[in-house]
């Protein structure tokens, strides 16, 4: 996330995530599922300014009609969140300029929710100390404390708990989001658990190596068969990465769908691909990178 003072408030880049790994080892008592995820931050941002406003409401504009700007929406929470929990009492304008798309396994909502922790922390001048921020992402939601940290990092619990990891090369994908979305909490109803889990030892030494094809042979991701059990044309996107064997290394579905990522073996090699991709109408086709 990019977060920078401007006149009168604070500006912030929130990104989108890609789930390199992710193993979902069992379900827990409290109705959630054990997760073990490398995850990384990729340079597709949606945008969020913040300013002072009188009084002491949060009031949110979205350039997505499709969004809801109240309560539903995980700015508005988290913003209130941090306001009760903070005891301050300012209003704030909040404009959110949407480049996520929505239900595709990219986190778009959580991001965002992070940025509006992380800038009215700014804006208002509190300090809080990281760990209570933290605490805080995790109540909003699982993936939203991934994002105050970054670029990559291993997620475990229920996703919340988040240790860094280290980025040694830049990685490149091409990212395929098809315009049918998929619940996170749909996908998970159908998932039944492993036997015996994947360990994510080895992309882990594949990233400590700095070596795509090695990334490549590691990337996993348990949540796929059971999205494409539920919208089976989402096997044309999955071909049609697989396909592309020269330029890419691997290739998966993103977090619990619908987006797909194929990761290349440079960056031109993933231009390529999306250059390939774009004419086959399979939804939106874009470049990305995860920059250290
Ligand atoms: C699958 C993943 C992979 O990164 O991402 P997305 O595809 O949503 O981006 C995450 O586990 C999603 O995290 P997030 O989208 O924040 O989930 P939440 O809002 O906390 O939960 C939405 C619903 O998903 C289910 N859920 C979520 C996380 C988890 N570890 N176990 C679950 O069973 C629950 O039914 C929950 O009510
Ligand atoms: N700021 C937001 N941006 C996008 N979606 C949001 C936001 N706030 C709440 N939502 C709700 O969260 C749902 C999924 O969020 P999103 O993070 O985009 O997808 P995913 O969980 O698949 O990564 C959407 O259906 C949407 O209604």
């Amino acid at each position: 996330m990019i977060v920078r003072s401007i006149a009168g408030g604070v500006e912030v880049l929130a990104p989108a995530k890609l789930n390199l790994f992710l193993e979902v080892p069992g379900r827990r008592p409290d109705g959630y599922h054990e997760v073990e995820s490398l995850m990384v931050a990729v340079d597709m941002f949606d945008e969020l300014t913040f300013r002072e406003e009188e009084g002491d409401g949060v009031a949110l504009e979205c350039d997505d009609p499709s969004l809801p700007v109240d309560g539903r929406n995980l700015v508005v929470r988290a913003a209130e969140l941090l306001k009760s929990e903070s005891g301050h009492r300012s209003g704030v304008r909040i404009a959110l300029k949407k480049a996520i798309p929505a239900q595709a396994g990219l986190a778009g909502g959580s991001s965002d929710a992070a940025a509006t922790l992380a800038a009215l922390d700014r804006l208002w001048d509190l300090k809080t100390p990281p760990g209570r921020l933290a605490e805080m992402a995790g109540r909003i939601g699982s993936d939203v404390a991934f994002f105050l940290h970054g670029p990559a990092a291993v997620c475990r619990g229920r996703g919340e708990l988040v240790e860094d990891v280290s980025l040694p090369i830049p990685l490149h994908f091409v990212l395929v989001a098809p315009t049918v979305g998929l619940s996170t909490a749909d996908v998970y109803r159908r998932l039944k658990p492993p036997q015996e889990p994947r360990s994510i030892g080895p992309i882990l030494d594949a990233l400590a190596l700095g070596s795509p094809s090695e990334l490549g042979r590691g990337l996993f991701n348990r949540l796929q068969g059971v999205a494409e059990s539920i919208r089976p044309e989402l096997a044309r996107v999955r071909d049609a990465l697989a396909g592309l064997d020269p330029h890419l290394c691997g290739s998966l579905m993103s977090g619990s769908g619908s987006a797909y990522f194929g990761l290349g073996r440079d960056r031109e090699a993933a231009e390529r691909a999306a250059e390939v991709l774009k004419p086959l109408g399979l939804g939106w086709v874009r470049a990305v990178t995860c920059g250290p």
